[in-house]
């Protein structure tokens, strides 16, 4: 019995962990966002999609962004990515390091998103030119981002496809559709993290997959987080992956924030009514009659965290 209960403790238990905690919390935020706002311009009338939008994410710390569909999320990672259609609007503040993203001119901005911003997408295949090898876009990418000879550019790209658990040749040779949906968010990951992004924007980077497949990569999106130390934004609908994995947690609704705190507190004594609703809805996390309380997974949270 006191076992369990030392195990279910929201507190790290070994030193190792309580170290690892207080980097982390320690550690200099990566992104700042302060009242983003994103409106659309409809028949001369603008219309807010996201508005009130503040947070911060520190360097090696995962903020997850939750909410049910249309509720902004994507528009908000669009708007820090500088991905927005020309038809949005976005302003309020958005530092990267501390520089104003304003602050940075339209060619350092395209250059930001490849190497200072990683993303990775729902839809892998849109991340790939079909008809070009895998190999020579990867080698594109890395020649883009840096000066290195043919030679160091290729041992780059294989040791990446290394990284993700890719066999290097056989994928470096491949074309796209010649991969299956987790081989290519795979190949993706690797894209996003080689040229040593400070920020990983995963913007539902599991929802095409399979249970499993969708796990691994979760699993792998961890491990390089802690092997590069960058920040994570990621948006997800399923709960179960923010509970095992993520930092912190925003919850939005209607365009707004409506609540954010540590995923070990917020997801056990949620404060507003809809995440209550958001958490009772989520089958796996909730035991029957008790919609926020149960959590099977948190034993398991507590040892790949914090151990
Ligand atoms: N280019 C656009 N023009 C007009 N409205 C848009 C545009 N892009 C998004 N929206 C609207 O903005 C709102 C937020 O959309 P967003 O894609 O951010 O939602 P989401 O929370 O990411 O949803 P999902 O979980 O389904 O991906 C929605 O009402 C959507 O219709």
């Amino acid at each position: 019995m006191q076992k369990t209960k030392e195990k279910n403790s929201r507190l790290p238990h070994t030193d190792a962990g309580r170290n690892r905690l207080r980097a982390r919390e320690e550690a200099p935020p990566v992104l700042r966002v302060e009242q983003l706002q994103v409106a659309v311009s409809e028949q001369n009338q603008s219309r807010l999609l996201v508005q009130n939008i503040s947070f911060s994410i520190r360097q090696g710390e995962m903020l997850a962004i939750v909410g049910e569909s249309g509720s902004g999320k994507s528009v908000t990672a669009a708007a820090i990515g500088g991905l927005l259609p020309k038809s949005l609007r976005s302003s309020g503040q958005i530092w990267l390091h501390n520089r104003s993203l304003h602050e940075w001119h339209a060619d350092d901005r395209k250059r930001l998103r490849g190497q200072e911003i990683g993303w990775v997408f729902q839809n892998y295949k849109g991340s790939f030119t079909p008809f070009m090898r895998i190999g020579t876009q990867l080698m594109e990418l890395v020649r883009t981002h840096e000066r290195l000879s043919k030679k160091e550019a290729k041992a780059r790209v294989f040791d990446w496809l290394e990284k993700v658990g890719l066999p290097p040749k056989r994928v470096y040779e491949s074309y796209p559709f010649q991969l299956s949906g987790g081989q290519c968010q795979r190949v993706a990951l690797a894209a996003a993290l080689m040229p040593g992004p400070s920020l990983l924007i995963a913007d539902e980077p599991t929802t095409a997959l399979d249970v499993l497949t969708g796990e691994r990569v979760m699993d792998l999106i961890a491990a390089l987080q802690s092997a590069t130390g960058c920040a994570v934004l990621f948006i997800t609908h399923d709960l179960r992956h923010v509970w095992r994995r993520a930092d912190r947690v925003a919850v939005m609704k209607n365009g707004e924030m409506i609540e954010s705190g540590l995923a070990s507190q917020l997801l056990i004594r949620p404060a507003h009514p809809y995440t209550r609703n958001l958490l009772a809805a989520s089958p796996r996390l909730a035991a029957p009659g008790k919609p926020d309380a149960v959590f099977p997974a948190a034993a398991y949270r507590e040892e790949s965290l914090y151990v």
